[in-house]
């Protein structure tokens, strides 16, 4: 197969709410989406993950276009590739970078399943014909303001919540919310809050019953992330830590996690995301899919990636509709009783709108 144009966009699309992190607010997303075309006219789709700045990883959106203009798309454009598979070869002589390189991965995947008239899903070797889906909750202004957000949650039939905290929004929190809802599969995110010295603290959260804590230390660290999973009984998710095959078999083998959440753009595209997927389930690892508040394309790939087996925990990918005012694909990502069916129409399954896209399109530029 062969791209043989590339479009890349701007976009900025307003969110519903803001949600806030233990790093930051997010009000407004711009993200960039990148389509690929085929000499037949076919177009695979991508989604930049990269925020506006740099809170959650090195990269933004800028880095992305940047990166992707000046060595990634001039990498890929008229190259022969034998299969999506060997993208991240082509790409593996630029260092990190993943969330661009996953950005135009993506695409190829998309296009790749669009000619081969398969889904997605099917492509990477899937097999789930719907999947379980959680919500992630923002760090609230009052208790009250969450405990009815979860409630409300619960009501449509998400399948857990799971609740940031950061310092001063932790152990109280979260055991009002124990006490509201004994019984919900119930998780908590620090997004690297925290550091060593506060061990008694995520001690505490022990007593909650917790699916398991996400991310509690440095964001590049997989070392005192062992040393806390041996004081804690709270299972320990990576998150920003993961961010290769490599990555995994060093956290897996140090004891750093017993659960690993997989965003596709943190790894550096579908391919990797596999990869760690297949090395998690020989090691009876539990992997779940990670969200990074994507609209409909990106939204549409983790769907995808989440029908492989050792998806077993629901992930973040909630409705668009929790997201956006208008989502950017047809239909819309639709959640009943906290599980999502599976399209099964060829590629991503989801069309992308045009009208739609181009209201939201800050800026674009085509590559031949
Ligand atoms: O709803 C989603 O897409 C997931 C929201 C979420 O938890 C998140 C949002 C932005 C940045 C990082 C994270 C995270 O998973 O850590
Ligand atoms: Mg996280």
């Amino acid at each position: 197969m062969k791209v043989t144009e590339v479009v890349l966009r701007q976009m900025k699309m307003k969110m519903k709410s803001p949600f806030t992190t233990s790093f930051g607010t997010f009000q407004d997303k711009e993200f960039l989406l990148l389509e690929a075309r085929d000499e037949t006219g076919l177009s695979g789709w991508g989604e930049s993950v990269a925020f506006h700045s740099p809170w959650y990883n090195e990269e933004t959106l800028k880095t992305n276009w940047h990166m992707l203009e000046d060595f990634i798309i001039p990498n890929l454009l008229k190259k022969e590739i034998e299969h999506p598979d060997d993208v991240s070869e082509v790409l593996s002589y630029i260092r990190k970078n993943n969330m661009a390189k996953s950005t135009i991965e993506g695409a190829i995947w998309d296009l790749y399943a669009k000619q081969k008239g398969i889904p997605l899903a099917k492509a990477l070797g899937g097999s789930a014909n719907q999947i379980e889906v959680g919500i992630s909750i923002g760090i609230q202004n009052t208790i009250e303001d969450l405990l009815r957000l979860i409630e409300e949650y619960v009501n449509e039939g998400y399948k857990r919540m799971k609740v940031k905290i950061k310092p001063g929004w932790d152990v109280e929190v979260m055991r009002e919310v124990r006490k509201h809802f004994p019984n919900i599969p119930l998780m908590a995110d620090a997004n690297s809050a925290y550091r060593l010295k506060d061990i008694s603290l995520l001690k505490q959260l022990d007593e909650f019953n917790l699916m398991m804590i996400e991310q509690p230390l440095a964001s590049d660290d997989i070392i005192d992330h062992a040393i806390l999973q041996k004081e804690i009984n709270t299972p320990i998710c990576l998150d920003e830590s993961i961010h290769s095959y490599e990555d995994a078999r060093k956290a897996i083998e140090l004891g750093s996690c017993k659960i690993i959440n997989i965003k596709i753009g943190r790894v550096g595209g579908l391919t990797e995301a596999k990869r760690i997927h297949d090395l998690c389930l020989e090691h009876h690892i539990p992997v779940w899919c990670g969200g990074m508040l994507e609209a409909g394309i990106g939204r549409a790939h983790n769907i995808a990636l989440t029908t492989l087996s050792n998806f077993v925990m629901p992930g973040d990918t909630a409705a668009s509709s929790r997201y956006w005012e208008e989502d950017l694909i047809d239909p819309a990502v639709e959640v009943e009783n906290g599980m999502i069916t599976v399209p099964e129409k060829p590629g991503i399954g989801y069309a992308p709108n045009l009208e739609t896209i181009k209201k939201f399109t800050v800026y674009e530029k085509t590559y031949s």
